[in-house]
């Protein structure tokens, strides 16, 4: 019996310690397992940890490259905007050249007070003007493109410096003094060294004409360079200008067309890096200046250099312009406050009655085209298309072989027009002031104002296209009743340029009223619907 227990007895220690055994490996087996997961756990907690801090530090490393790159690029864009740092291999004019010829102190003063030149610069930073050619820091390719002329004209010789050195300018000098060279030159310069792909610079031009004319000038600049420019502008067909638009780094534009290519996508402006605004008073006036905030926001604010010049700065725009503008440098080449004509133009103002203006335009062309005169080129503006229309039938009817531009006439004629009389097929040019401002049309003798134009300052640009580049010119202009509340405009402005003032333009007063109509300005506002009716009747 006891046998037997003890049997029992051992049987089941033996089965205890077989299940002993068995927990004990099942619980091995468990730690394992679990150690394992935690193993597992932790070496994907290790590979997710190293994940992040890789991407971080890619991260980290891409945002440091590019702004080291930004940075580059800003100070390689600087240095080839320093006047004195422009020193390429391709730069035939090097610093070194340029500064060997740089003026001395007293031939700078000499310069200054010469010529009324006014620089008013925010950062006092000293910057000279460049009074030769020998002197300009900038390719010798551009250089002997301007070597046709004798020396840099003074808006040119005190803009250059400060527009190579980057900095933002409102350049103000009369008409005819060669402010598209101005700011051309530095910009045509700058792509030249830049080399990078896309639109870099744009500018803007109030009319069609003046569009095509500042294009004509730049490619003089580019042409003798691999810089593609192209000319936007309306009345024409698109394809071409979206093509040009491709491969081209400076554009012209009148801002409608332009708006237009920008809203279909075919003009890109966000590398723009030169805004011009030729004509700039006008293109800030109200008929403009939505196109123009429209425009300026697809460019590049940041490191954008924006250029204004004109020959006129009523303080009515001046303060919009400086929200476009970054600490800009002015540069006032005559009056800075006052309205100003170009000096070496003979101004003569005639107060008629209105119904005796087209006898009196009869008789001043028969006299201003005879004898030794007989091919001299006289421009005749009138104020509205319809009058424009009215009186280009009369002069036909009368003889006359005349060419006209206003805007009835479809682009290809208006651009015809302009051809013939800068050729000199056509004698005599009638225009509204679709082409008072900015053309540079050779040697125009005359201007006769058959009808005062709406603001003081179209006057100035008007008669501007007599006695360009140094040249001598005449404005005659018949005034009457009607424009009475210009007259003070009109007589500040023949004072300031030393012309005689007739009694009878006196008589209806020397006050000057404030400008009233922005809105209409010069262009395109060949409408007549506020002219006051007269009880003139025409056939
Ligand atoms: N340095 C220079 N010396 C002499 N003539 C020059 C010089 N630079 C430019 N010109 C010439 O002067 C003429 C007038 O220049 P431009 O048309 O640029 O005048 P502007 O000041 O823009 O006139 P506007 O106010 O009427 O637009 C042009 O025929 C141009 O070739």
């Amino acid at each position: 019996m006891s046998t037997e227990k003890e049997i029992k007895s051992s049987k089941r220690s033996l089965e205890e310690a077989e299940k002993n055994e068995s927990t004990k490996k099942l619980k091995v087996k468990s730690d394992k397992k679990d150690h394992k997961e935690e193993k597992n756990k932790k070496e994907k907690k290790e590979k997710k940890d190293k994940k992040e801090k890789k991407e971080k530090k890619d991260k980290k490393d891409k945002k440091e490259k590019k702004e080291k790159k930004e940075k580059k690029d800003k100070e390689e864009k600087k240095e080839s905007k320093s006047d004195d740092t422009v020193s390429s291999e391709q730069t035939a004019v090097p610093a070194a050249a340029a500064a060997a010829a740089a003026p001395s102190s007293a031939e700078v003063t000499k310069f200054l007070a010469d010529n009324s030149v006014k620089i008013e610069d925010d950062s006092n930073s000293n910057i000279q003007p460049c009074l030769s050619f020998d002197s300009l820091p900038v390719e010798s390719k551009i250089i002997s493109i301007l070597k046709k002329f004798p020396k840099p004209s003074p808006i040119q010789a005190a803009s250059w410096p400060f527009l190579l050195a980057g900095r933002d300018v409102v350049g103000v000098a009369e008409t005819g003094s060669g402010k598209t060279f101005a700011f051309s030159v530095p910009v045509v310069n700058h792509i030249i060294q830049e080399k990078k792909k896309g639109v870099r610079a744009l500018v803007v031009s109030p009319t069609r004409e003046l569009a095509m004319q500042i294009y004509d000038s730049l490619v003089t600049l580019t042409n003798v360079t691999d810089i593609s420019a192209v000319c936007v502008y309306g009345g024409v067909p698109k394809e071409e200008q979206r093509q040009g638009l491709k491969k081209a780094s400076i554009v012209i534009a009148t801002p409608g067309r332009l708006k237009d290519l920008i809203e279909e996508g075919s003009a890109d402006l966000s590398k723009v890096e030169y805004l011009v605004l030729d004509e700039a008073d006008r293109m800030l006036e109200k008929g403009f200046e939505e196109d123009i905030k429209s425009i300026v926001s697809n460019t590049n604010s940041d490191g954008r250099q924006t250029i204004m010049f004109t020959a006129t700065w009523p303080p009515e725009v001046r303060k919009l312009a400086s929200t476009f503008m970054n600490n800009a440098v002015k540069v006032y080449i005559g009056e800075r406050d006052e309205l100003a004509a170009n000096k070496r133009i003979t101004q003569l103002v005639e107060v008629i009655d209105p119904f005796r203006k087209e006898q009196r335009l009869l008789q001043l062309l028969k006299e201003h085209q005879s004898g030794a005169k007989k091919d001299d080129k006289i421009l005749v503006f009138a104020l509205y298309k319809k009058e424009a229309t009215r009186v280009e039938r009369l002069l036909q009817n009368r003889g006359f072989a005349l060419a006209a531009i206003h805007g009835d006439l479809g682009q290809a004629q208006r651009t015809k027009a302009l051809e013939d009389f800068k050729t000199g097929r056509s004698k005599i040019l009638l225009a509204t002031d679709v082409a008072a401002r900015g053309l540079d049309i050779p040697a125009v003798k005359v201007v006769i104002n058959l009808t005062f134009p709406l603001t003081a300052e179209d006057y100035v640009h008007r008669i501007g296209r007599t006695g360009r580049a140094g040249q001598t010119g005449l404005a005659i202009t018949l005034f009457t009743e009607q424009e009475k509340h210009l007259s003070g405009a009109l007589i500040n402005v023949l004072r300031g340029a030393n012309q005689p003032v007739p009694d009878e333009l006196l008589k209806f007063g020397s006050h000057t009223k404030k400008k009233e109509h922005s809105a209409y300005g010069a262009f395109f506002k060949d409408v007549d619907s506020t002219k006051k009716a007269t009880k003139v009747k025409f056939d």
